[in-house]
């Protein structure tokens, strides 16, 4: 890449916002009134599923073509809704009595909607999470008190909790993308000044992003989470439950397979992990690459945007400056020890709600019998995470010293 690329970047190319980051700038609540019959279900959504009434109330929604969605935000609130919708709809009954088929009345118009919009056929943390608030105040600030989710999802509060605190990680990550950016620029042109404030930046953005997640402590009820919550984010890819998948009824001829929601979808950890040249583990490295599949198409082209760039390991290293160096170490270890928590906390609502619910006879009901101990991602949570965060602190640079010239 070279300098003079840079006269035309801009962040809205890759549909990220300045303001907002990766998250959604002001989603849409509300759809033209022709689209009722889904907001109907989606407003009642948590009741419906709770009741066992949702699989009919889907079976005999009208079938809605997607003409009447004019724009952006339209399309993206419609699979926000048609997403929950379908989590729901094949989750109803958790393990038992899971469905094959996803009838046409859903099945098409989703199917439609998210080949328009690149992503696939089941919830992802765009829809969970990025596109998925509002503020109650709409002058009010982005924070846990104002804001509230769009369409929600069984697990109460704690359903809030974890989607918002999720969100707060993103909304803290929005100074950092702008400083990837930053970055990449003077680095581009060898502004050593610029490089150190934009990494001063990061580091200051990754350790926000740090005490967002700790949020999750306060408002998630670990039961609640790995007894409830983690069902509907669950996929059908190696999912014994749902070993051929789900058929798309009208849209689709063959059964497919999908992968369940996760963060590790967010675009943010992807970015920092290609601009400090983190080199994952080949398994590890294999299932974040699946991730990437699974991110609004223009948000993983800014990932391989960011990997474009001449090394900024290397220019670090070989510049010998000591501030730089220790400013692109203080990124790294931040986001390791973000990583670290992260850890702490699958541990918490994973291992340690796990051991609870099957002490209590409570896993044959919770519904989550295929996830156990794996993430709502598939992977084999605790080994993946700890492969991940290792490789990261590996990212750190030694001082050079007059012996390694
Ligand atoms: C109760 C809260 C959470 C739990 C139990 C949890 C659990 C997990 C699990 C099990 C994985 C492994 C992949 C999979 O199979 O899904 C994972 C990956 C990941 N999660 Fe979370 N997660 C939580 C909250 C968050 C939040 C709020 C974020 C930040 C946005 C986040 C970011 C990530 C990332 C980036 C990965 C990929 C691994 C990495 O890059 O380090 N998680 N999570």
């Amino acid at each position: 890449m070279k300098v003079q690329d840079f006269a035309t970047f801009k962040l809205s190319d890759y549909n990220i916002s300045d303001d907002y980051g990766f998250i959604l700038q002001e989603p849409l609540d509300t759809l033209p009134s022709y689209y009722e019959p889904w907001m109907n279900i989606a407003d009642n959504l948590t009741a419906l599923i709770e009741t066992k009434r949702l699989r009919e109330k889907v079976q005999r929604m009208p079938e809605l073509g997607i003409q009447h969605l004019k724009d952006y935000k339209e399309k993206v609130l419609a699979r926000v809704l048609l997403s929950h919708i379908v989590m729901g709809y094949v989750w109803q009954d958790a393990d038992q009595g899971v469905v094959k088929v996803l009838p046409r009345t859903l099945a098409i118009p989703y199917c439609h909607l998210s080949k328009i919009l690149g992503l696939p056929l089941i919830m992802v943390h765009a829809d969970f999470v990025l596109a998925n608030w509002k503020r109650k105040d709409a002058l009010g600030p982005l924070t846990m008190e104002n804001l509230s989710t769009i369409v929600s999802l069984p697990g109460g509060n704690s359903l809030q909790g974890f989607v918002l605190v999720t969100l707060l990680v993103e909304v803290a990550a929005i100074p950092g993308i702008k400083a990837v950016v930053q970055a990449i620029k003077a680095l581009l042109t060898e502004d050593r000044p610029t490089l150190l404030q934009a990494l001063r930046n990061m580091a200051q953005s990754i350790q926000n992003m740090g005490e967002a997640l700790q949020l999750m402590y306060d408002y998630v009820d670990s039961d609640i989470y790995y007894n409830t919550i983690r069902i509907f984010l669950s996929g059908w890819k190696d999912n014994p439950s749902m070993p051929n998948g789900l058929l798309y009824e009208g849209a689709v001829d063959e059964p497919l397979c999908f992968s369940g929601g996760s963060a590790a979808q967010s675009t943010v950890f992807h970015v920092y992990d290609e601009l400090f040249g983190i080199n994952h583990q080949p398994e590890s490295f294999d299932f974040l690459l699946k991730m990437r599949q699974y991110m609004p198409p223009a948000h993983s082209s800014f990932i391989d945007w960011v990997k474009g760039v001449p090394k900024l390991s290397v220019y670090v290293q070989q510049s010998a400056d000591l501030d730089l160096l220790s400013a692109f170490n203080m990124c790294v270890s931040t986001l390791t020890d973000v990583r670290s928590l992260h850890i702490r906390i699958v541990s918490k609502y994973v291992t340690t709600a796990g051991a609870r619910a099957r002490v209590k006879g409570l896993a044959a009901g919770s519904g989550a019998q295929h996830l156990q101990e794996r993430g709502t991602g598939g992977s084999l949570a605790m080994t993946f995470l700890k492969s991940v965060r290792d490789t990261c602190k590996g990212g750190l640079l030694k001082k050079s010293t007059a012996a390694d010239c």
